[in-house]
């Protein structure tokens, strides 16, 4: 597969798809300044427009803001807020298999809920009630999105009063609403030295604040929209993805019992029956390679897209300004000609010497993206994944339920189709 690339035309827009790794890193290197990413359509800014909607020096500038909230000595003081939703997961599961038989879960919901409560602590601190009733509110505005993409598109149907349309407007009221409640509180909070801004809401505010005092800097900061824009996008970055992460791992250990006890092994070796800690989570070698390989073989986000924006050159191919380049990270992470003719099993061991090891044509592993635009969030879902993993580790034993059809199905993101049920059984 490596190598080919096809090119289709879909009205007016013609498409190319990149399989080549090298070639995959040099468009999102975006080195020559060739690429931009694909505008939003007003479906999708219905969700959210923050950082990954925007362009150019909008980009850069928010990009320079919401940095900091992810840079290690951050991520290292969310760690009891991920810690405390981890318990309270661990606790309803201990209630629901409280007479030590298997009970069957699914999954998938659960560490929706999880990975929800995760992204409120973080992003809202102390308002994070108000922020997963937001986040309740995205989920089904994402229903409602993935609906109407799905059918066939007449212009100005969304201006339609259609029920759905209603519904759709009316969820973007409540969630600004919400949000801007949040923010007023905390902006007075911020004000009077109440409030410390370690969460993500903090940070922006600041920011914010720098902007409206005009004081000679005014452009560094962000506005309030743009604050709201920033929240909206936490949810879809933020949570669906690491979501289905770490389902996904829960159904391959259950398909790999001998790499779930060994990952078990480890969590037990390093934390025993205690919290897990930065540093521990920092030494857990098993988990990580299991964690790469479930992103290599169940990659959250199947493909990204860029647009040439002026005549270039691309693997010996000129290509016009105005075509779509189809990057489809999942095809990568299954070549057999890149990973070895094992490439569709489940192997964690080919990551033992770390990713840049893991391939022939390296590095050929993009399941947060590469160069500029790559993950801002990929420690916090990598260490967010790591505890919730170890914390259900030390406490369950889970074996894949009859109940459970494997079929991943890609809808935006790579999702289990008929959900993701799994017996579970308590071991102490
Ligand atoms: C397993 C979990 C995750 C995966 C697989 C993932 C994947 C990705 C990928 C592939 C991109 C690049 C998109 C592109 O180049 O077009 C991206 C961007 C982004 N991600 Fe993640 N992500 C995850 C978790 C998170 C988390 C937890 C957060 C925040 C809390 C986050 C925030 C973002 C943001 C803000 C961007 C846009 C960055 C920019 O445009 O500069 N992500 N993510």
């Amino acid at each position: 597969m490596t190598g080919k690339t096809s090119i289709t035309w879909f009205g007016p827009v013609p498409r190319v798809t990149i399989t080549k790794p090298e070639l995959v890193r040099e468009v999102l290197s975006n080195k020559f300044g060739h690429f931009e990413k694909i505008k939003f359509g007003k479906l999708q800014r219905l969700l959210h427009n923050g950082l990954g909607s925007h362009e150019g020096e909008k980009w850069a500038k928010h990009r320079r803001i919401v940095n900091p909230a992810f840079h290690v000595q951050k991520l290292k003081r969310m760690l009891p807020a991920f810690a405390a939703c981890c318990t309270d997961l661990v606790k309803r599961w201990e209630g629901l298999a409280a007479d030590g038989q298997p009970h069957e879960v699914d999954v998938w919901p659960e560490m929706q809920n999880l990975t929800g409560d995760v992204i409120s602590r973080a992003a809202f601190g102390s308002s994070y009630l108000e922020g997963r009733r937001i986040f309740q509110l995205q989920g089904e505005q994402v229903q409602l999105v993935v609906q109407a993409m799905q059918k066939i598109h007449i212009p100005g149907y969304l201006y339609l009063p259609t029920k759905t349309n209603r519904r759709m407007k009316q969820i973007a009221s409540e969630i600004e609403g919400l949000l801007k409640g949040i923010i007023a509180k905390r902006e007075n909070a911020l004000r009077t030295g109440r409030a410390s801004s370690d969460d993500l809401l903090g940070l922006l505010l600041e920011s914010n604040m720098e902007h409206c005092r005009g004081d000679g800097n005014a452009k560094a900061g962000i506005t309030t929209d743009d604050v709201i824009g920033e929240c909206k996008l936490f949810y879809f970055a933020g949570m669906e993805t690491t979501s289905v992460l770490l389902t996904w791992t829960m159904i391959v250990l259950s398909m790999h019992p001998e790499w779930q006890d060994r990952a078990r092994d480890e969590v037990l070796s390093v934390f025993g029956s205690r919290t897990p800690d930065y540093e521990g989570l920092s030494r857990l070698r098993i988990v990580t390679m299991v964690l790469y390989e479930v992103l290599r073989l169940y990659t959250p986000l199947t493909s990204l897209q860029r647009q040439t924006y002026k005549p270039m050159e691309l693997g010996g191919v000129r290509y016009p300004a105005g075509v779509m380049l189809m990057l489809p990270l999942l095809c990568v992470h299954h070549d057999k000609d890149v990973w070895g003719p094992d490439a569709s099993e489940f192997r964690p061991q080919r990551f033992a010497e770390g990713i840049s090891k893991a391939s022939k044509d390296s590095p050929a592993f993009f399941p947060f993206g590469w160069g500029p635009r790559i993950c801002i969030g990929q420690n916090f879902a990598l260490l967010e994944a790591k505890m919730g993993l170890a914390m259900i580790l030390q406490c369950f034993a889970f074996e894949l339920s009859p109940a459970y059809t494997h079929a991943p199905f890609a809808l935006g993101l790579l999702q289990p189709e008929h959900g993701a049920q799994v017996m579970l059984t308590r071991l102490r």
